[in-house]
């Protein structure tokens, strides 16, 4: 089954939310407190699907806001330099910062991140500087839970989401739940509902749906069926190494299997596996392929060291998938 585009659009997908910069861990096996050099990357999950999304030949847009400062001025020139439009990514004149997440990698079982987001330029974007003629000119507006977190970038994100709806834009919410700068539960999962009961596509994991449902241990059966009776035509839940599931409206069910690769970490995983996963939506593949193109690239990604630098291409996605790197699924 395909899921179907307005295709007479500039871009494929504009992204909104944050652009920020990861600091990733050079020494492995060892506790932060014993690690001392880090390699730096942009990071933040919105950028690093854009910039995945851009590397399989994706037209994409950004909307957010960068900080006035060296962090801002490298985020901007190195999403540019992948392709990426950046004519609506605003400078902050407020003095807020980049955020930072540094990573751990104790073990591939064993890494975790730390994120310092306090006062952070992206979650000051206003919706005075969400623009309808650039969001009307793509076929998806993606949206990352995280800018939901805070005003204004709340109600900006709001802006898009209606400007998108108005535009026949598809709206695709990735869960992205960073528990960093969000107030109470409540509010993630009043926020979240809100949002994905307007989207068109919600992708997240088992976890970041209990977020949403603000409930331990919910089944996917039941996420869904309340979902569907609201805007959702396609849901993506998420299982780790156990795999993907991606439910349709019209009532079908598609399982995707992970790729067994030798993994360093397993960050990056969920957005290595959006970019690919709506490339190959919207390059008009069957569900179960695209269920393939995001578990390959998750496997590629948990592999090697960085989220955005190690987005893969479309031949290295194939080659997984076709077995020719010796890859098997789980
Ligand atoms: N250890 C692994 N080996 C191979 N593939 C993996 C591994 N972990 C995750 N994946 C793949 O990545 C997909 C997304 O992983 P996961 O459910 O952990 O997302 P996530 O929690 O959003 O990721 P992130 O850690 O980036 O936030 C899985 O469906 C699977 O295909
Ligand atoms: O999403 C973030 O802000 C951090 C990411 O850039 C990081 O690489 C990661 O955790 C991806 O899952």
């Amino acid at each position: 089954m395909k899921y179907e585009f307005n295709t007479e659009r500039k871009y494929d997908i504009i992204a909104i939310g944050r652009a920020c910069i990861d600091l990733n861990a050079v020494e492995y096996n060892r506790p932060m407190e014993e690690t001392m050099t880090f390699s730096k990357y942009v990071g933040g999950s919105p950028a690093n699907i854009a910039i995945g999304g851009s590397k399989l030949g994706l037209k994409a847009g950004f909307i957010g806001k960068l900080s006035d400062d060296q962090h801002g001025r490298f985020i901007e020139q190195y999403i540019r330099g992948v392709g990426i439009d950046t004519s609506n990514m605003v400078i902050d004149q407020e003095g807020h910062k980049t955020g930072l997440t540094f990573t751990e990698i104790k073990s591939p079982e064993e890494c975790s991140i730390l994120m310092y987001r306090e006062d952070v330029a992206d979650l000051y974007i206003k919706p005075s500087e969400v623009h309808e003629d650039y969001i009307k000119q793509s076929k998806i507006l993606l949206v990352s839970g995280t800018a939901l977190s805070k005003s204004p970038s709340r109600e900006a994100v709001l802006k898009a989401v209606n400007l998108a709806k108005k535009n026949d834009v598809k709206v695709i919410f990735e869960l992205d739940y960073r528990p960093y700068t969000w107030e109470s539960a409540e509010a993630t999962s009043v926020y979240y509902s809100l949002v994905a009961k307007q989207a068109d596509v919600v992708i997240g994991t088992r976890d970041e749906f209990d977020v949403m449902e603000n409930s331990a241990e919910g089944k996917n059966e039941n996420t869904v069926n309340h979902l569907f009776k609201h805007s959702p035509e396609l849901i993506v839940i998420k299982h780790g190494v156990d795999g993907s599931y991606a439910y349709t409206k019209s009532g079908q069910t598609f399982r995707g299997q992970a790729y067994l690769t030798k993994v360093l970490k397993t960050f990056g995983a969920g957005d290595s596996y959006a970019s690919a996963f709506l490339y190959a939506l919207i390059s008009g593949m069957e569900i179960e392929t695209a269920l393939k193109y995001g578990s390959a690239s998750a496997a590629i990604v948990v592999s090697k060291h960085s989220s955005s630098e190690a987005m893969p291409t479309v031949e290295e996605i194939e080659q997984l998938i076709s077995g020719k790197t010796g890859q098997v699924t789980i």
